[in-house]
C-alpha cells in the first residue's frame, strides 16, 4: 500500500525547501508547480485558452509565457485569478493523478503531491494524510520579498491569494514549523515519517 502524502503551506513558507528533502527518504514528489509549467508551454491546450483569454501582450518574444506579467495581472484581480485557475487547474489535476497512481500501480511505499492550493481546491481527497509547512506571516512576507524581490505590496497581495497558512496548519495532518532552520524543519519532517512507518 503506498502511502500519498499531501505537502502544502502558503506562498513562500518552504514547500519546495522541505520537498527536496524526501529525496533523503527516496520519497518522490509530484510538483503541481512544476506541471502548470508543463501544461502552459506552446502548442498546449491551456496555452492557447491564455492567450485567447489575456491576449498576446502576455507573451514573450519567443511566444511563451511571462509568468511576471500574467502574475501581475492575476494577483491584483481575483476574477482574472479565477479565470486562469479554471485553465490551468483541470490539467494539472489530470497530470498529477495519472503520476500519482503510477506510483501506486508500481508498490511505491509512499509518494507526495506537493501542491499550494491543496486546501483552497478542496484537493485532500487526492491524498491520505496532509504535511502544512509553516512559518510565522512575518517571516513569510521577508522570505517572499528576499527570494522573488517583490515589493511589500506585491508579496502581500501574493499572500492574500490564499488562505492564510496558520488556518491551513490547523487543518494538517502534521505541521512542520519552519521558522528555524532547515536542519529543524528536517527533524520535524523525518519524525512524522518515522511515525508513519515509511521511514
Ligand atoms: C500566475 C503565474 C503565471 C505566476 O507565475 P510565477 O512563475 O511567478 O509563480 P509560480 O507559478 O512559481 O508560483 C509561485 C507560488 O505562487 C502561488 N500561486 C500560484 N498561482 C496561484 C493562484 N492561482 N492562487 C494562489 N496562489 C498561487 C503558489 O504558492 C506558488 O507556489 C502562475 O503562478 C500560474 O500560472 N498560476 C496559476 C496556476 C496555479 O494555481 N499554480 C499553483 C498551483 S497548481
Ligand atoms: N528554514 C529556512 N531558513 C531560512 N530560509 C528558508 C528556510 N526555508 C526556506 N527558506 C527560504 O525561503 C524562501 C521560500 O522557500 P521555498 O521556496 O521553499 O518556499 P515555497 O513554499 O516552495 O514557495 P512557493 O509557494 O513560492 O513555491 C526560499 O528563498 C528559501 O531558500
Amino acid at each position: 500500500m503506498t502511502l500519498v502524502l499531501g505537502l502544502t503551506g502558503s506562498i513562500a513558507s518552504g514547500k519546495s525547501t522541505v520537498s527536496l528533502m524526501f529525496d533523503d527518504f527516496n520519497i518522490p514528489v509530484i510538483d503541481a508547480d512544476k506541471i502548470s509549467r508543463e501544461v502552459v508551454m506552446p502548442g498546449e491546450k491551456a496555452y492557447e485558452q491564455i492567450v485567447d483569454v489575456f491576449g498576446e501582450g502576455i507573451l514573450r518574444e519567443d511566444c511563451s509565457i511571462d509568468r511576471k506579467k500574467l502574475g501581475a495581472i492575476v494577483f491584483d484581480n481575483e476574477e482574472k485569478r479565477g479565470t486562469l485557475n479554471s485553465i490551468v487547474h483541470p490539467a494539472v489535476r489530470k497530470k498529477m493523478i495519472a503520476r500519482r497512481d503510477a506510483y501506486v500501480t508500481s508498490g511505491t511505499k509512499s509518494v507526495v503531491l506537493d501542491i499550494p492550493l491543496l486546501f483552497e481546491s478542496k484537493l485532500t481527497h487526492l491524498v491520505d494524510k496532509t504535511i502544512v509547512v509553516y512559518v510565522d506571516e512575518e517571516v513569510q512576507l521577508e522570505r517572499l520579498m528576499e527570494r522573488d524581490g517583490y515589493t511589500e505590496k506585491e508579496a502581500r497581495q501574493r499572500m492574500n491569494a490564499q488562505i492564510p497558512v496558520k488556518e491551513k496548519a490547523a487543518l494538517a495532518d502534521a505541521v512542520i514549523d519552519n521558522n528555524g532552520s532547515k536542519q529543524e524543519s528536517f527533524r520535524q519532517l523525518e519524525s512524522f515519517l518515522h511515525d508513519w512507518g515509511i521511514r
